[in-house]
C-alpha cells in the first residue's frame, strides 16, 4: 500500500486522514507531522495515527502531502529539504495549500522533483470531497494516477491546468462554506418563523441533501429543477423574488471573484 505522510494535521489534514481510513487505507500506511502538541494529541486519540516530525514523516513516504497554511509552506519545505528526498524512487509532493504555485515548490526541491497541486474540499471527511489536480512540470502519468487513486478514494477527482486553479479554489475549495452559510441563514429564518431549532435544522439539512442528490442523479440542470419547484404565483416565486431583490446572484458573482483574486494574490505573495 502507498505510504502517505501528511504534513499539517489541521482541518483539511484531518479530513484527509478520516476519509482515507474510511476508504480502507491502513493506519500503518499513514503518518502525520503536526507541530501543535494538543492538536497532535487529539489526532492520536481519534485515529491512533502515528505523529512525528516533518523529517521522520517524509522519510520513506511515497507521497508527501502538504496540508499547512500557505504562510507555513516555506518552513515546512525547509524541514523537508533536510530529508534525503528522492524523486527517482517515485516520491512525490502533493500540495493542498491554496494559492501556492507548483513552481514555488519546484524551485526549492531537488531538480526534477514531482509536485502535484491539489485544491481539495472538506467534504472528503465523509468521502464526498472533490479534489482538483494540476500537475507540475516534472509529474509523469504514473504520478498523476497515484494521486488520482488516493484522492479518488475520498471523493471525485478533476484535473485542470494550473491557470484555472484560483477559480477552482473560489468554487469548490471555499464552496462548502457558502452552503454552510446558506444552511445557517435558512435555519435561523425557520426559527424566526416559529419552528424549533432542531426541527428547522433537520428540515434544512435534509432539503440540502435531497436537492444535491437530485442535481447529482437526475441529469436535470439547476435551472430546470428550480423551475419545477416554482409554481406560478406560488410560495417559491414569492421567496425567489425576495432573494433576487436582495442581490443574491450578484453577491455570489462578487464573492467568487473575491475568492479567486485572493487565491491569486496569495500565489503572487509567495513567489
Ligand atoms: N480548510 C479548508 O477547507 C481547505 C484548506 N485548504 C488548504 O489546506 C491547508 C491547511 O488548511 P487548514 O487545514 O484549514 O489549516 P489548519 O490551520 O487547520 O491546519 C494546519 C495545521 O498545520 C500545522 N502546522 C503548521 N506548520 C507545521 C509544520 N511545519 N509542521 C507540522 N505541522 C505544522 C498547524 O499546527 C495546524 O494544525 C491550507 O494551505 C489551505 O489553503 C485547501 C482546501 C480547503
Ligand atoms: O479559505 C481558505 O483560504 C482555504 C482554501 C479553500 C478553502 N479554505
Amino acid at each position: 500500500m502507498t505510504r502517505i505522510a501528511i504534513i499539517g494535521g489541521g482541518k483539511i489534514g484531518e479530513a484527509l486522514i478520516s476519509g482515507l481510513l474510511q476508504a480502507g487505507h491502513a493506519i500503518k500506511d499513514l503518518v502525520v507531522a503536526e507541530q501543535y502538541q494538543p492538536r497532535a494529541d487529539e489526532l492520536i486519540a481519534e485515529y491512533s495515527i502515528r505523529v512525528s516530525s516533518v523529517a521522520d514523516a517524509a522519510e520513506g513516504a511515497d507521497v508527501i502531502v502538504i496540508a499547512v497554511k500557505p504562510n507555513d509552506v516555506e518552513s515546512a519545505l525547509t524541514a523537508l529539504t533536510k530529508v534525503d528526498l528522492d524523486g527517482d524512487l517515485e516520491q512525490l509532493i502533493v500540495s493542498l495549500a491554496a494559492g501556492i504555485p507548483t513552481g514555488f515548490f519546484e524551485t526549492r526541491l531537488p531538480a526534477g522533483f514531482p509536485v502535484v497541486r491539489v485544491m481539495p474540499n472538506t467534504p472528503m471527511l465523509v468521502g464526498e470531497g472533490v479534489s482538483v489536480l494540476s500537475p507540475g512540470r516534472h509529474v509523469k502519468a504514473e504520478h498523476l494516477e497515484l494521486v488520482r487513486g488516493i484522492l479518488g478514494s475520498v471523493g471525485k477527482v478533476v484535473t485542470v491546468p494550473e491557470s484555472q486553479i484560483d477559480a477552482v479554489t473560489a468554487v469548490s475549495g471555499s464552496g462548502p462554506a457558502y452552503f454552510f452559510l446558506v444552511a445557517e441563514a435558512m435555519i435561523d429564518a425557520g426559527v424566526g418563523l416559529g419552528l424549533t431549532r432542531p426541527v428547522a435544522t433537520e428540515l434544512v439539512v435534509q432539503t440540502m441533501v435531497g436537492s444535491a442528490a437530485m442535481l447529482d442523479r437526475t441529469g436535470d440542470s439547476a435551472t430546470d429543477l428550480r423551475a419545477a419547484v416554482t409554481s406560478p404565483g406560488g410560495t417559491t416565486a414569492a421567496a425567489l423574488r425576495q432573494l433576487e431583490a436582495g442581490g443574491l446572484r450578484t453577491a455570489f458573482f462578487d464573492a467568487l471573484d473575491a475568492a479567486k483574486s485572493r487565491s491569486a494574490a496569495m500565489g503572487a505573495a509567495a513567489e
